[in-house]
């Protein structure tokens, strides 16, 4: 079993990744529950719901919620009925939270419990390759119709508990969708796991260890930048690479239609279009292009209104004043923060547009 500690302010977890892991999730907490809230998706909950109470006392009360499957789901309404199923379910505060599945159940369940009664202890139990991200770090969130999530705090995991094996049923979009931040851990700080995953083809089953590496690189990465910055004041945005734009077309197109990581696939393309540009370096743009066609990554998107997207990127949470700042990379692995005025935007999201074919 891989285990990384997590060392922060808000709280210490670990996030233990292996095969197998999700019929022991007892011996993993440290503390005693009597009563478990289990959030999961319609699509996990037929999977994997079952095996997680395979592995507590029969004495423990597990109650189930199952949200429909989707970012859509990611909603103030979804979330509030959670709040009233666990107050007419008599939750308290010595009660847990199990959020089992992708990046949508981990943040709406753990928003859940860091508003339930003040706060109460939840774990992720990822169920997607995109959750190597969302699992860790603590943000925990839920979607606006304006921008994607808005509404959220910082609120740490007891335990992140990750069955690799959960991670074989995943379907294609799904993959895709994980991997990008994958890449991401690559281009931000480690180019050893870039170059690895650049001549990596994800159609193909990827076999555990090859994706456990993968995975544990990206945790590391993360946690690497957590434990220095955990509420994001300075480095912690360098993370967010690829998401100023990304996150504008996951909610200009409508929670759903692009999965988040195929959104952000997008976004890297065009910070590192900017960043070879601005800084005259060569950032592998070209074979990441590549290596997302190759891997059937949307790249032809449709048609999408400039304006709109920029009023979305203002939004984002990085921006100051409605000043738009955007990771760039100076090199792989240096990532910086840059604004941009209205007009530098403008331009280069015009350019990139009308190369997508999306202008
Ligand atoms: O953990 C972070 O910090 C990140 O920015 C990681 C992102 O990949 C992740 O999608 C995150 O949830 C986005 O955060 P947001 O603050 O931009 O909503």
């Amino acid at each position: 079993m891989h285990t990384e500690k997590i060392q922060t302010n808000l709280g210490s977890y670990r996030v233990h990744v292996a095969s197998g892991l999700r019929f022991n999730i007892n011996q993993l907490i440290e503390k005693e529950y009597k009563r478990i809230l289990l959030i999961t998706d319609s699509t996990v909950d037929k999977l994997y719901a079952d095996d997680i109470s395979k592995g507590f006392d029969e004495a423990v009360d597990i109650l189930k919620y199952v949200v429909p499957s989707g970012e859509a789901s990611k909603n103030i309404e979804e979330y509030y009925r959670l709040l009233t199923y666990s107050i007419e379910n008599n939750m308290d505060r010595h009660s847990l939270i199990i959020a089992l599945g992708g990046g949508m159940i981990g943040d709406l369940s753990g928003f859940v419990a860091s508003t339930f009664m003040r706060g109460i202890d939840f774990i992720q139990v990822p169920t997607t390759i995109l959750a190597h991200d969302s699992s860790v770090g603590g943000k925990v969130a839920i979607n606006h119709p304006e921008g994607k999530n808005l509404i959220g705090s910082f609120y740490p995991p007891v335990a992140v508990v990750y069955d690799v094996d959960t991670l074989h049923s995943l379907p294609s979009h799904e993959i895709r969708s994980g991997y990008a931040e994958v890449i991401k851990h690559g281009f931000i700080a480690n180019g050893d796991l870039l170059k690895d995953v650049l001549h990596l083809d994800i159609k193909n089953e990827i076999e555990n260890t090859q994706l456990i590496r993968h995975l544990c690189d990206g945790i590391k990465v993360k946690a690497n930048i957590v434990e220095k910055d955990e509420k994001e004041s300075s480095i912690r945005k360098f993370l967010n690479f690829g998401h100023t734009l990304g996150h504008a077309i996951e909610s200009e197109m409508g929670y759903g239609n692009l999965t988040h990581g195929e959104a952000v696939a997008i976004g890297m393309l065009f910070a590192l279009e900017i960043s070879e540009e601005k800084f005259n370096v060569d950032l592998f743009s070209s074979d990441y292009q590549a290596w997302m066609d190759f891997n059937h990554y949307p790249i032809k998107i449709g048609k999408l209104n400039l304006s709109h997207l920029i009023k979305r990127m203002k939004k984002d949470k990085k921006a100051k004043h409605a000043i738009v700042q955007m990771v760039l990379l100076e090199n792989i692995g240096k990532p910086i923060l840059v604004d941009f005025t209205d007009e530098e935007l403008s331009a280069y999201l015009d350019k990139f547009l009308r190369k997508l074919g999306s202008n």
